[in-house]
């Protein structure tokens, strides 16, 4: 990356060339600076170069972060500036210092502690040594990547006990850098922007200003041209999707699109909208539920077109049926839209999922690649969604390319030429079914990487069983009666798993050739829901387990060349950048997303962490925290006759947090099957202004009575007997 203020080097090595190259209309001043520089200019810099992780110097690297910078990076990928480290997500470091020979040799070099016991799901953002990560209620860290000491924390102060108002863990993916400002997008649907040198707030807009929907931001903001965009999530819960863009330097609000159309008997807000509710029934008043189609995680920028890519979520509610029951493709949900940067105007869209109906989002990272296909150089997206299949689109135009499954899928047997799916008709019938994939996807947002050395995408696959039974009725929300819970159209039981779906779970690390469209290696896990991907010029593929492991592999063979354990589950994706010539990678850990809060691959359960390695590194591990649980719930007195009831309540109020008692093992979040005879005995001293309420646990007063506390005891008690060994 071209760093204006790094004078030591740059004095040296013609002071404006980053300068000319972003403004050649100054290509004459800049002779005569570089002239000027030689001879007085450079003595009088080098006395005022600022200590590295100082405020100056923090203020020089961050302010130099930009377009330019960010596109000049990926010539050497000194830096990692960007979330995915480069415009094209790629997740592929030229760096090679560490490398398949010699990453046996990699050792700890610090770690530092996030303060945080929920999901952590940012990668490390690092510009000469000043790394930027989030951890869960969307707090942002400010770390010295020299020494891992903390430069400033900023807790945007999240309501603790409106965790519910999302579906998948108080989670953040992380900030986008620009000209000395850092911006994250806070959980209860604030962005922010912050001064990077200091963690003070320079600009606070909300985002999701509508009372109808519970919008939550979950994702990483995308900065270009001065313009931040942010989406947001919620169609579990009754959203209409969309994205904002604001001006960096003001949070003035420059654009804002649409997924999906609004109530038709309004005018629509573009041409876009307009064409749109015409693959809509509006008997299924699909207004009134929002439509869906958040924009939850992936956004991704084009400088050579031009364009914003942005991956469209799932229908709310799920259940097509329910939603627009004259069926329709129900644009643009499940889909690959393409915006003009500038307008936010609708380009082209390439729909995965038409008439989504089983959660399938489209909001899986993208990647951006050139690649040879049947002898033609093309400009193509890979995009490996929740539904299983692997696409290569062409980005110029949304045309489809091919698509093929990399796991096993049972709603479809392919796509036709037109990239439509053939679908299996009994995955929309009304008739109990086992989804494959599930609604936790065949690959969700942990981020995939591509490496043009291999040729190979990297992408985290996996299977998690869950069986959907179609039902007309739409239950509540305990927490805002008249908003739709999850599983909306769907039967709520299927947290309970009330069929048992048959296929059995799998997480797997699969490197995938996208032009062969063909599986190259594998790698298998103990369990589903690992961490992102890292791939780097040094032939390797790093990742994170579920089961608290961080992995490296040669790139080629999947060969595993070296692990360490890191204390708890990964779900994040690592990162690697240079500091004074020498290469680090950092992880976050911290068990989470979706699936963590309830289920979980190890036994140790320590709280959110970086940790950095370099070649021999030799800094002690910290110590690392094992789960608290107790045997089986037993001894807690219930009349049977309140289980009924008590199921209907813990699944509006409890399960999505507490899995089901004695089933599930207890993720970030406890298994109430699995807690002492006493706290169930007192479970009203937790719903009630209890003592939980500032770690995520919500207040039920005026939600729920003492009566319906009674009645979820007997089904906690009831289930946990119910499981008993005989
Ligand atoms: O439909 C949505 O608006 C929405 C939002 C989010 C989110 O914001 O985290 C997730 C999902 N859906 C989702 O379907 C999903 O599987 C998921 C997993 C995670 C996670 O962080 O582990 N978030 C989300
Ligand atoms: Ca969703």
């Amino acid at each position: 990356m071209t760093r204006l203020p790094r004078v030591d080097s740059a004095c040296l090595l013609f002071p404006e060339i980053a300068v000319t190259s972003r403004r050649p209309a100054r290509l004459a001043q800049a002779a005569i600076a570089i002239g000027l520089g030689l001879t007085l200019g450079c003595s009088a810099a080098l006395a005022q170069t600022p200590a590295k992780g100082s405020p100056e110097h923090i203020k020089a690297v961050t302010s130099a972060v930009d377009g330019a910078s960010i596109k000049a990076n990926t010539a050497t990928s000194n830096d990692w500036p960007t979330i995915g480290l480069d415009y094209a997500e790629t997740r592929f470091s030229k760096l090679n210092q560490i490398n398949a020979d010699n990453v046996k040799k990699l050792g700890l070099v610090w770690t530092y502690p996030l303060e945080s016991s929920r999901g952590v799901e940012a990668t490390p953002v690092v510009v000469d040594g000043v790394m930027y990560q989030t951890a869960s209620w969307s707090v942002v860290h400010a770390i010295d990547a020299r020494t891992g000491k903390r430069l400033w924390t900023y807790d945007p102060k999240v309501d603790r006990t409106k965790g519910y108002k999302g579906c998948c863990d108080v989670v953040n993916r992380g900030v986008a850098l620009w000209k000395g400002k850092v911006f994250v997008g806070v959980y209860d649907g604030r962005l922010i922007a912050l001064d990077a040198v200091t963690g003070k707030v320079v600009w606070e807009r909300n985002t999701v200003d509508n009372k109808e929907f519970s919008y939550t931001i979950t994702g990483a903001p995308r900065v270009f041209n001065g313009k931040v965009v942010i989406g947001n999530g919620g169609a579990e819960y009754g959203a209409r999707g969309y994205i904002t863009a604001y001006d960096a330097e003001t949070g003035n609000q420059a654009w804002r699109w649409y997924t999906v159309p609004g109530d038709p008997s309004k005018p629509f807000e573009d041409e876009s909208m307009a064409r749109a509710a015409s693959t809509w029934d509006p008997s299924g008043k699909y207004w009134v539920y929002g439509g869906g189609g958040t924009v939850w995680d992936t956004i991704t920028f084009d400088p050579d077109l031009n364009l914003v890519y942005i991956g469209t979520g799932n229908g709310s509610p799920w259940n097509r049926h329910v939603r627009s029951p004259g069926g329709g493709d129900n644009l643009y949900l499940s889909s690959l839209v393409a915006l003009n940067a500038d307008t936010g105007q609708y380009v082209w869209h390439y729909q995965e999922n038409p008439g989504d109906h089983w959660d399938y989002t489209a909001t899986q990272p993208m990647i951006l690649a050139d690649l040879t296909i049947d002898g033609a150089p093309r400009k193509v997206i890979l995009h490996a969604p929740k539904n299983g299949f692997f696409f290569v689109v062409d980005r110029t135009n949304g045309k489809f390319i091919s698509a093929k499954n990399f796991v096993d899928v049972n709603w479809a047997t392919g796509y036709d030429a037109n990239g439509r799916p053939i679908e299996v008709p009994q995955a929309r019938g009304k008739e109990p079914y086992d989804s494959i994939p599930g609604p936790y996807g065949a690959h969700n947002w942990h981020p995939m990487s591509f490496n043009p050395q291999t040729g190979l995408v990297y992408l985290p696959a996996q299977n998690i069983p869950v069986n959907l039974t179609p039902e007309k009725s739409v239950k509540f929300n305990v927490q805002e009666p008249g908003k739709f819970a999850s599983a909306a159209g769907w039967n709520l039981g299927f947290m309970l798993n009330a069929t048992p779906p048959k296929s059995p779970p799998f997480g797997r690390l699969l490197a995938w050739d996208p032009v062969k469209q063909k599986e190259a290696w594998r790698a298998e896990y103990v369990a589903p829901w690992n961490g992102g991907t890292l791939t780097t010029a040094g032939n390797l593929v790093f990742q994170g387990t579920a089961d608290g492991r961080f992995i490296a592999y040669n790139a080629t063979t999947g060969e595993k060349l070296w692990e360490t354990p890191v204390g708890t589950g990964v779900v994040a994706a690592a990162s690697t950048y240079l500091i004074d010539g020498k290469q680090y990678v950092s992880i976050a850990v911290g068990w989470g997303g979706v699936f963590g809060i309830a289920a979980r691959a190890t036994e140790l359960q320590s709280p959110g962490t970086v940790y950095t390695f370099a070649i021999d590194g030799k800094a002690p591990p910290p110590a690392f925290v094992k789960y608290q649980t107790e045997g089986l719930l037993a001894g807690v007195k219930y009349d049977p006759k309140d289980v009924p009831e008590g199921t209907a309540l813990y699944v509006t109020a409890c399960a999505q947090c507490h899995g089901v008692p004695g089933v599930d093992k207890g993720g970030n979040v406890r298994n109430l099957g699995y807690v002492s005879k006493e706290t169930i005995e007192n479970l009203r001293n937790f719903v009630f202004k209890g003592p939980f309420h500032d770690q995520g646990m919500p207040d039920f007063t005026g939600k729920l009575t003492e009566a319906d506390v009674v009645k979820i005891q007997a089904f906690i008690q009831g289930t946990a007997d119910a499981i008993r060994p005989k």
